[in-house]
């Protein structure tokens, strides 16, 4: 397989410009309209011309929460990367390398060659996407341990690693933030010491500063702002609290005490131009805050990593309600030690975390009224427990009780080991990449003059996500090999390739021979 030079498309459907790739896109979807009983279904193509900026920003990633195990270990897996770093562990040598990422790691089917061989290369040589190890990072933490001691306290990296890394990582001190005891659980208090002061509006013109300050020290183009900070409880929606952009900034003008801190850092993110994702599963998002998004087009994404066990969640679920079979009972369990998984031990937070990870499979309920009635549900039960011991090293154990033919069932049993953290961190480093190469697509419906961006609620980072966020009005996919074709066509498409259909017609269609290769008489159709 070729390394990861990029792959050229040789087609009139596009053109590799100096700046930028243009492409010409046919984009068909089905349209479907209710008439009286009867369903009908109406293609709909229009051409786009579609425009992948291609120069790579200076990009700076700043994190929410981190001094985190999340955010301690991604940093430092990075770093290990970019100094390309091994070292002895029981199992022999280990190096570097960026499993878990789909950007890095993953490759798309581009074709078949002349020996009808399927061809397959490293996603990251379709289009450029930013090389993670020029990521500059930085970021707050409610906790003052650099990131060293952080990386240490985290107890994920293997000791000769932490060791290669510590003198780099020891420079690196997440800035003071903003901590709300009311918003997450009181066991994280003895943490917080590392905190703004003042109100509302306050810190949030302080984070403002932060960011401002980062972007100018490090000579960046673009940042990009991620909680990966503790779960915190849902936020109240209420009309006059958060439910506009302008009550919502008026809230935090009047210090009003139901904005959390992770709304506020998203709406100082989105004021200083930064997209910003939630990669926990509380409501951050309110109406308020969606609608700032929209007002100043600065790209929002969120809730919740989708790491390990909702993630294969949404890969079983799918595969069994797609094959006619039906789940009626699903119990998820797992039990975790880090310091997650403590603050995961108070009601409210559980709750947040709970709500992510049942919901992940309503989409695919709903797909299959042949199996299910309007709104009916299997059980679905989540339970997390705290047992320090384990520490990052989260023990899942599920059971999926499905009805199969004939009043028979079938039940699957699970166990699966998440090293919750560096299930975490491919995912966060996936969804910084991809964000940023989405803010260099634009669209141009032929026959119009401008192009236009995304919509700034970037769905396609649902297949990174357990609860998707979506532009107000659409619904969410969780199916997960739904969400990577919506990726790997967009690609595609910023390529000028139609989407991967699977039909395969070159192999499944008899072979029209000629006339001549049969008995040297012309026959009518030619047809064997
Ligand atoms: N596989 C996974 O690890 C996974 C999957 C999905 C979601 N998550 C979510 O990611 C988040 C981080 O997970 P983790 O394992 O790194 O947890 P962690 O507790 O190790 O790290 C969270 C960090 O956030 C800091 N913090 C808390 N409130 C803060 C605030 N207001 N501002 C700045 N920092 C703050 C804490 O001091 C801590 O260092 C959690 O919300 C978790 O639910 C994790
Ligand atoms: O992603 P996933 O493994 O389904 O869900 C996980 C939870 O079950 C777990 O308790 C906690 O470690 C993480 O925050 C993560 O959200």
């Amino acid at each position: 397989m070729p390394g990861t030079q990029f792959i050229q498309v040789k087609s009139p459907n596009v053109i590799y410009g100096s700046t930028a790739i243009e492409s010409t896109y046919d984009y068909t979807e089905c349209n479907v309209q209710y008439e009286n009983d009867r369903i009908t279904a109406v293609p709909e193509t229009t051409t786009y011309n579609i425009r992948t900026q291609t120069l790579i920003p200076k990009l700076g990633v700043m994190l929410v929460g981190w001094g985190g195990n999340n955010g301690s270990t991604l940093t430092a897996a990075v770093l290990a990367n970019k100094l390309g770093l091994s070292w002895p562990t029981k199992e022999g040598t280990v190096s570097a390398n960026f499993y878990g990422s789909i950007i890095q790691s993953s490759t798309i089917l581009l074709g078949t060659d002349e020996s009808h061989k399927e061809v397959f290369v490293p996603l990251r040589s379709m289009v450029p996407f930013v090389n993670p190890e020029d990521i500059v990072f930085d970021g707050w933490d409610i906790s003052h341990l650099n990131l060293r001691e952080a990386m240490r306290r985290a107890q994920v990296l293997d000791y000769h690693l932490q060791e290669q890394l510590a003198d780099e990582m020891v420079k690196l001190r997440p800035r003071p933030s903003i901590y709300d005891s009311t918003f997450i659980a009181a066991n994280q208090a003895e943490r917080a010491n590392n905190i703004i002061a003042g109100t509302r509006e306050q810190q949030m013109d302080q984070i403002r500063k932060d960011i401002r300050d980062f972007k100018k020290k490090n000579s960046l183009e673009k940042v990009i702002v991620l909680w990966t900070a503790n779960t915190e409880r849902f936020s109240e929606v209420r009309y006059g609290l958060n439910d506009t952009a302008e009550n919502l900034l008026s809230s935090i003008k009047k210090n009003e005490s139901e904005v959390s801190p992770s709304t506020i850092f998203a709406v100082a993110s989105i004021l200083e131009g930064c997209a910003y994702i939630n990669g926990s599963p509380q409501n951050t998002f309110v109406p308020g805050c969606i609608e700032l998004a929209e007002k100043y087009n600065v790209p929002i994404g969120g809730d919740d990593f989708k790491s390990g066990q909702t993630k294969l969640k949404s890969v079983l679920v799918d595969f069994l309600i797609q094959a006619g079979i039906k789940p009626v009972s699903i119990v998820s369990y797992n039990h975790l030690g880090n310091n997650d998984g403590l603050n995961l031990s108070a009601p409210s937070q559980f709750k947040s975390k709970e709500i992510s990870k049942t919901a992940v499979i309503d989409d695919m309920l709903d797909s299959n009224s042949i199996l299910y009635r309007k709104d009916e549900r299997p059980d679905h039960c989540v339970v997390i427990k705290y047992v320090p011991y384990v520490g990052d090293s989260k023990r899942a154990m599920d059971e999926y009780t499905s009805e199969i033919m004939m009043g028979g069932k079938q039940t699957f049993v699970i166990h699966n080991t998440c090293e919750d953290s560096l299930l975490a961190a491919p995912i966060i480093l996936d969804l910084i990449l991809l964000c940023e190469f989405l803010q260099r697509i634009s669209f141009k419906e032929q026959g119009s003059n401008s192009y236009v961006g995304f919509h700034p609620v970037y769905s396609y980072l649902s297949y990174l996500l357990k609860a998707p966020l979506t532009r107000p009005g659409f619904p969410a996919v969780n199916s997960l090999f739904r969400q990577r074709y919506g990726i790997e066509n967009l690609i595609r498409a910023c390529v000028g390739l139609p989407p991967n259909h699977q039909i395969m017609l070159k192999e499944r269609i008899r072979k029209m021979v000629s006339t001549e290769d049969l008995n040297g008489k012309t026959t009518e159709n030619g047809v064997h």
